[in-house]
């Protein structure tokens, strides 16, 4: 790698993708997306076509436009726009991959394909390798999502080593719940300033304490101000305060949770709390009834208003 590297921290969005009423990518929504997430959540990073944004369901030229609409409304405003460039095919991934370094994207990142699985941390190292290396200047991150690609061996078996086959490598997006691997994925960052973003947005707390450098998460969209705070507290050593966010932040996904919390619904809470139209998602995913979102938005506003700590 060549040029310097700018250590990605903080709390980054994992963006949803709009789409218009007929199932059309929306590029006319980016530019406000970017200004409701920097004014109003003081979130200055994305992390977009991933789990989140339906990547997978999307085609390579959908989200190549993203990710040009993305780079281009982002240009001066936002910090780092980092694209997820993980397919079933490798070859989409490498020239995802190629596109992300044309267009000035600061970072790509990879999950595991999942319907022909690696089969050992050794094999998912070389298909990292194989993407990195067209795009040799970007940094690259492995996106460890165990629920979804059912790829389950440790992140931390795959990061051992990739520095020799990866000089591009960066770091780990870390959306697993196991902390004695993430643990390990931290101490094995620390001699190579490697950046550990985790992605279990209720549980951040713990991943706080082991050390991890920022989070990607979808609810950093519309609760990005009040875990902003959550760090800040933290930073600041003030526990009591750290737990009551987490806390309240825990009861507003727990009560999402029991009405049934998946990216459709979402996809439809942060239209209702950020007023932007994000559209339905794409099939397979169904849209989400507009009362569930807006009662669980209510929710959303309650706890951002201070109203459950
Ligand atoms: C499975 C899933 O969607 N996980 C989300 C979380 O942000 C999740 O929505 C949140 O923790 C609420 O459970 C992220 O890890 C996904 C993500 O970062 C992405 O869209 O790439």
């Amino acid at each position: 790698m060549s040029r310097s590297i700018r250590k990605l921290t903080g709390l980054v969005a994992a963006t949803f993708t709009p789409l218009t009423a007929e199932g059309e990518i929306n590029l006319s929504v980016i530019g406000p997306y970017i200004d409701y997430l920097v004014e109003n959540q003081n979130v200055k990073s994305v992390f977009i076509n991933g789990t989140t944004g339906e990547g997978c369901s999307l085609t390579v030229d959908e989200r190549k436009q993203l990710a040009e609409a993305w780079c281009q409304h982002g240009k001066d405003k936002l910090e780092q726009v980092i694209v997820h460039v993980g397919c079933m095919s490798i070859k989409d991934s490498q020239e995802l991959a190629r596109h992300a370094a044309s267009i000035g994207a600061d970072g790509i990142a990879v999950i595991s394909p999942s319907f022909f699985k690696p089969v050992n941390a050794d094999a998912l190292r070389l298909f990292i390798k194989e993407v990195s290396t067209f795009a040799p200047d970007l940094p690259m991150y492995y996106y460890h999502i165990p629920s979804m690609t059912g790829v389950a061996f440790d992140a931390a078996d795959v990061l051992n080593g990739i520095e020799q086959l990866v000089p591009s490598f960066q770091g780990v997006k870390y959306s697993g719940t196991d902390l004695r691997d993430l643990g390990q994925c931290v101490r094995y960052s620390q001699s190579h300033n490697w950046s550990v973003l985790f992605g279990v947005d209720e549980q951040l707390l713990g991943a706080l304490v082991l050390g991890v450098h920022g989070a990607v998460g979808s609810t950093y969209n519309y609760l990005g101000c009040i875990v902003n705070k959550m760090l800040a507290a933290f930073d600041n050593g003030n526990h009591v305060q750290t737990r009551a966010l987490q806390f309240g932040f825990m009861e507003v996904i727990t009560f999402a949770k029991n009405l049934g919390f998946d990216v459709s619904v979402n996809k439809q809470v942060m239209s209702e709390v950020s007023g932007l139209a994000l559209g339905p998602p794409r099939l397979p995913l169904l849209p989400c009834p507009v009362s569930k979102a807006q009662v669980i938005a209510q929710k959303i506003k309650d706890f951002s208003q201070g109203n459950l700590i």
